[in-house]
């Protein structure tokens, strides 16, 4: 299993927002993160990337832990944020070497991943260029494609698509695919229903810290008794079910 999230409880120092959360991801899957404003999807990434201390349980990816050896886990792991954070002194190449250096790409793999990844995001003429002069949806693409160049096994992505023009969104989607063709997995939190309906391999419903509802979308309709609806009409049944 790439990713497990084992009866997880976590928060924010005595605030417990997570409780007894359970998560897996396997390779080759996109599994999208689903629920309310202040779910909890922020809060269960920032324990996968291990900014947040676990209250109780367990995450692991590919067996490791942070405590086990945080190198390994890191190196495992790359993350998309909705909020871009960029040098604002360096150039996208050099957000894209600093990033390869940071998960020891060795210098070949890393131009070839900073050629192919940038001309499919249509960045190739920004790689000289301080975010300082990036647009919004510049400034996203940065971002992605800092993840892309490390080439780990797991990525989790906060909100993708918000900024991105229709042709990144695309392009975005279909690089997903190949990543998990080539074995890759990745969480990904959205309010994009209808796109992450037809990407996305199996859902996990958050509600108030809790799991409301997981499966994929024809295993949910049975679960909600709702044929033919789609993902939206779902997660209003799952969280009318949820609030009872
Ligand atoms: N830094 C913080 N300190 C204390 N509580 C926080 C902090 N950040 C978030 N919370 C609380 O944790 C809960 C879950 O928030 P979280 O950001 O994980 O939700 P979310 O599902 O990502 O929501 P959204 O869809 O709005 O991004 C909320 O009750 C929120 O108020």
């Amino acid at each position: 299993m790439l990713l497990e999230i084992k009866d997880l409880s976590g928060g924010y120092g005595s605030k417990t927002v997570l409780h007894h959360i359970d998560i897996a991801v396997k390779q080759g899957e996109l599994v999208g993160l689903i629920g309310l404003n202040g779910a909890g999807k922020s809060t269960t990434i920032k324990h996968i990337l291990g900014l947040l201390p676990i209250k109780s349980g367990e995450i692991l990816i590919n067996g490791v832990s942070l405590s086990d050896d945080e190198q390994t886990y890191r190196k495992q792991v790359a993350y998309i944020p909705e909020q871009p954070m960029l040098y604002e002194q360096l150039t996208l190449r050099e957000h894209l070497r600093l990033m390869a250096q940071g998960y020891a790409v060795d210098e070949k793999t890393a131009q070839e991943r900073i050629e192919h990844y940038t001309k499919r995001l249509r960045m190739t003429k920004q790689l000289e260029w301080f975010p300082s002069v990036f647009s919004k949806g510049m400034k996203q693409k940065a971002m992605i494609l800092c993840a892309l160049i490390t080439g780990s096994e797991l990525l989790i992505v906060d909100e993708p698509f918000v900024g991105l023009d229709p042709l990144a969104i695309r392009e975005l989607l279909n690089i997903f695919s190949e990543l998990k063709t080539d074995g890759k997995g990745i969480l990904m939190s959205t309010h994009i229903l209808e796109t992450a309906e037809r990407h996305c391999n199996r859902f996990i419903l958050l509600h108030d810290g809790h799991i409301a509802a997981e499966g994929t979308t024809e295993e949910l309709r049975k679960r909600f008794d709702l044929t033919d609806s789609s993902l939206d009409d779902i997660y209003v049944a799952a969280i009318e079910e949820a609030e009872g």
